[in-house]
């Protein structure tokens, strides 16, 4: 009986693995038929793409548009998504329009406060005698008043005649007894009549003449003695007027002056008198102080700069979430994405610009009602121009909004507080060394503090404010003009040069010098530029698999496993005409001084209608290869080629038929889910009616169209990878990235990202990354397992599993916790314990352990009561345990790159799937 056991036994097996077989030869024809249609139907859709109006409007025909860059259209894109991104942002616009109404009422409240100013107009005498002001007194000591000609007893004399007497103190007949004392000469001049109030010669020599000379003589002052009356031992009466100049502190050497006078005529030095100044009568016009002065400028600083922490934090933001990055991979050129930010940032300028003017004129501010409207308003928008490509620039160093946001802010304290320092201290003082000017010179608010201060310094003492006419007899005026505009020439080409070397997590960078190479001249991006399959096949001759390769490259292909060697002949072939083609695609990034290898020579080809998993453990390289597909990442080596478009030389072109689900949400928080359909449909050049259908569409596959105009960040996690996928499939791109599309995601809101994908695989190539392995099964045609950045195995689920995965999972629940193990390890030889859960435990039954299933069978139904088995079951293991053993780092692996050939297929080089596998290979290659 035992032998016909036996023979029944292994009937049953080989029926099993006929069975098998069958299986994957049938999912492999299948797979192929699949192709077929997806590739007939994939020739349909690019002739037409009808869509079913359910309101039985005329059908929509939308062609599957030719995604050639248009200035226009990505301009209008973005200017329709900045205006609902504005219309979102209305509370912090309002409040920046609202920032010079605050600084403005601040300056008049500080007005209000401020006593007025008596201005000379010669039309309105102000109240005379005005009140007395006692200067501070100075260290300084005139024991004697010494005049070579003049006797002083004549002073009194002169006097009593009524008869001034005016003279002029100068420093050049100082004279003193005694050298510690400074003295003041007392020059005498023609004498003249006295007046109450002197006429308008003596006025224009001695009062409002600075600096001007009588005779030869520097005047200083004068005095003008009225009456001396001064009775030894009594008080003394005097009424002095002092003409001055301005040029000395007269009123704080008055008193000194006058002691020496009094103790001279009354003999008694120990007598003091205490001197009080009052302003020469005058005509004067009663004004109230103006705030603009050089030393108050800075509340135009204020008022005119806070919308820089806007501009700098926008940017970062967009920086910071990958925003900018998103949309350069959905074909954004960087010089609309510059264009379009700079307008909206000028406009909100221009808004706070103009409430400032207007708030200004009705609280008639001189700045505003004296000057030329064109002067102040040319110097604000020249202001303005360079104040946001000021922004631009320092928004390179910047990865951080709450950073940014700190440091603008410190920048507008700092430079509105100190800017008049900066400029007494740098650009009027002669002694500056040029390094110094030049860098003071060159901070944009500094310039505007300088223009702003000459503007105000324009109409002080009632003069009239500057109009164009007499620009030039401020000489500085058209030199700070000049000065902003060139700064806002010098910040953008900066700010552009930094974006292409400095280095950033993501994108394209420079080298420092790019503008010295060649390559840049030539429109070329970097280094080498291949542009068709065999100029990469020439250019990377000495690594790559080519048909054309000579002994060397056969030996590197003896070296790979058959599944890579046949991926690697396809995708370099001629007939190959995947959507996606990656040719020895490597991505090094230097850590310090450690090299990273995260993507190392993948080759592979991604046919349109097909779902390619990219999978791998943690780090493996699978976010960098799409990241360098995507152009995120320049590739150190190699090269692909998207829908035709080699991404090295025409990265733009790529990415037009690109969608890409990244690993993160990249979503604005305050814009909606339609508004972000809207958008990236518009960069896919969809409009009108046709986008309104697609994202009507879009909305409803991924189940958010009760939520399509809720601000994005009210949406839950599994609502946000919805949208970025719904995103990544607008406009049904040739090739679309999903890196890991179900991340964190609940049960519900996979199955609506897989029935999506699912019905978006026939029209477009996808490439899939994920953890899941049920999703790559579910979702995928092909797999390619990478590890350290390379590529392990790579072909359909069915074939891989039969090629290298461990064979089945045997899954045992028993009554109680009874060691079965022993028993399991007996039948079983090689059987591994993978995990246990409360009483029941599964275990790994690897094919080399030739387990007939009929034995195991019979071995447990014949044991089940003496081990307490209750329950018991046995599959085939899924891509996880492919996974496991293509990635395990154990020297025994089949798999393993770096072993020879034979030891690739299992080792049993009698079993049946190593045929099952070289068909594959074959298939595949022809497929
Ligand atoms: N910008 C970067 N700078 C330096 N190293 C990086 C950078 N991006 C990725 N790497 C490194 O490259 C390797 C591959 O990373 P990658 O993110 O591509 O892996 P992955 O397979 O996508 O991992 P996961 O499944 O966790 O997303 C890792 O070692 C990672 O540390």
């Amino acid at each position: 009986m035992e032998p016909n056991n036996n023979n029944n036994n292994n009937n049953i097996d080989e029926d099993i693995e006929l069975e098998i077989k069958k299986k994957a030869n049938i999912d492999r024809m299948l797979g192929d038929i699949e192709l077929e249609e997806k590739k007939k139907n994939e020739e349909n859709y690019h002739m037409d793409v009808t869509f079913d109006d359910d309101d039985g409007d005329q059908d929509i025909d939308l062609k599957v548009r030719n995604h050639e860059f248009s200035f226009v259209n990505q301009f209008s894109a973005l200017f329709k998504k900045s205006i609902a991104y504005q219309k979102r942002q209305y509370k912090t616009n309002i409040l920046q329009a609202l920032v010079p109404v605050l600084m403005i009422s601040i300056m008049s409240l500080v007005q209000l406060a401020t006593p007025p100013i008596l201005y000379p107009d010669n039309q309105h005498p102000i109240s005379f005698p005005p009140p007395f002001i006692f200067p501070p007194t100075l260290n300084l000591t005139v024991p004697y008043l010494v005049s070579p000609t003049i006797n002083l007893a004549e002073l009194g004399s002169c006097c009593q005649n009524n008869s001034g007497l005016l003279g002029l103190f100068t420093t050049s007949y100082q004279t003193s007894k005694d050298p510690q004392y400074p003295a003041l000469g007392l020059i005498p001049t023609e004498s003249f009549q006295f007046q109450r109030y002197p006429s308008q010669k003596v006025l224009d020599y001695s009062s409002y003449h600075q600096g001007a000379t009588i005779g030869n003589f520097d005047f200083l002052m004068s005095y003008i003695f009225n009456k001396l009356n001064v009775k030894p031992g009594l008080s003394a009466e005097t009424d002095i007027a002092l003409l001055s100049n301005n040029t000395v502190s007269s009123s704080s050497i008055i008193s000194p002056i006058h002691n020496a006078i009094y103790k001279k005529l009354t003999g008694d030095i120990n007598s003091t008198l205490i001197t009080g100044v009052r302003p020469f009568p005058n005509f004067a016009t009663e004004e109230k102080k103006d705030m603009i002065q050089p030393q108050e400028n800075f509340w135009y600083l204020f008022m005119l700069s806070f919308c820089m922490v806007i501009f700098v934090s926008n940017v970062v933001y967009e920086k910071e979430n990958r925003l900018r990055e998103s949309m350069k991979m959905a074909g954004l050129r960087m010089r609309v994405y510059w264009l379009v930010t700079y307008m909206f940032n000028f406009s909100l300028y221009l808004v706070i610009v103009f409430v400032a003017i207007a708030f200004a004129y009705i609280l008639k501010f001189k700045f505003f009602t004296e000057t030329s409207f064109s002067v102040y308003f040319v110097l604000f928008i020249l202001f303005g121009m360079t104040q946001i490509s000021f922004s631009f620039f320092i928004s390179v160093f910047f990865s951080s909004v709450y950073t940014s946001t700190v440091v603008s802010f410190i920048y507008i304290i700092f430079t509105a507080l100190s800017s008049n320092l900066l400029n007494n201290a740098f650009i009027e003082n002669p002694d500056t060394n040029l390094a110094t000017f030049v860098i003071t010179a060159l901070v944009p608010h500094v310039a505007f503090h300088r223009a702003v201060s000459y503007i105000s310094l324009a109409y002080v003492d009632n003069m009239p404010g500057l109009t164009w006419d007499r620009i030039f007899e401020h000489h500085q005026m058209p030199s700070l003009y000049g000065l902003l505009f060139g700064e806002f020439l010098l910040f953008t080409l900066l700010h552009q040069y930094m974006e292409m070397v400095i280095p950033s997590s993501y994108g394209v960078r420079h080298h420092p010098l790019f503008f010295l190479q060649k390559s840049f001249w030539h429109f070329k991006i970097y280094g080498t530029s291949p542009t068709t399959v065999n100029q990469i096949n020439n250019n990377q001759n000495n690594q790559n698999m080519n048909n054309n390769s000579d002994n060397n490259l056969t030996s590197v292909l003896d070296m790979l496993p058959p599944d890579i060697v046949d991926e690697n002949r396809y995708t370099y072939s001629n007939e190959c005409s995947a959507s996606v083609r990656i040719m020895n695609l490597s991505k090094t990034f230097k850590v310090m001084n450690r090299t990273i290898q995260a993507v190392d020579n993948l080759t592979l080809s991604v046919e349109k209608g097909q779902c390619f998993g990219l999978l791998g453990p943690n780090g493996s390289g699978k976010t960098t290869t799409l990241c360098v597909l995507s152009g995120l990442y320049s590739p150190t080596k190699g090269s692909a080629i998207i829908d035709g478009h080699n991404i090295i030389d025409s990265l733009g072109k790529a990415q037009q038929s690109l969608g890409v689900c990244a690993q993160d949400d990249v979503l604005w928080g305050e814009m909606s889910g339609r508004e972000h359909l809207l958008f990236y449909g518009r960069m896919k050049n969809l409009n009108g009616q046709a986008l309104i259908k697609i994202v009507n569409r879009s909305l409803e596959e991924v189940m958010l169209t009760d939520a399509q105009h809720k601000a994005v960040r009210e949406y839950s996690g599994g609502m946000k990878r919805r949208l970025m996928l719904a995103i990544s499939l607008i406009g049904t791109p040739s090739v679309v990235l999903l890196d890991e599309p179900t991340a964190g995601v609940d049960i519900y809101s996979r199955r609506i990202v897989w029935n999506v994908i699912n019905s978006y695989k026939s029209k477009c190539a996808i490439i899939l990354t994920t953890h899941n392995m049920e999703e790559a099964e579910v979702l995928c045609d092909r797999v390619c397992i990478i590890d350290n950045g390379q590529m392990k195995c790579i072909g359909r689920n069915g074939d891989l599993k039969i090629r290298y995965g461990a064979g089945h999972t045997l899954s045992v629940s028993t009554e109680h916790d009874t060691d079965i193990n022993e028993f399991l390890y007996r039948t079983i030889p090689d059987v591994k314990l993978i995990h246990q859960i409360s009483l029941t435990k599964s275990y790994a039954v690897p094919r080399s352990s030739g387990l007939k299933l009929s034995a195991l069978f019979n071995t447990i139904l014949n044991n089940k009561d003496n081990y307490g088995i209750t329950d018991w079951g046995i599959c085939q293991s899924g891509l996880e345990e492919v996974l496991l053993q293509a990635t395990s780092t154990d020297t025994n692996n089949h798999i393993n790159v770096n072993n020879n050939s034979h030891n690739i297929i299992h080792h049993d080089t009698n079993n049946n799937s190593n045929e099952i596998a070289m068909n594959t290979i074959v298939d595949h290659q022809h497929a």
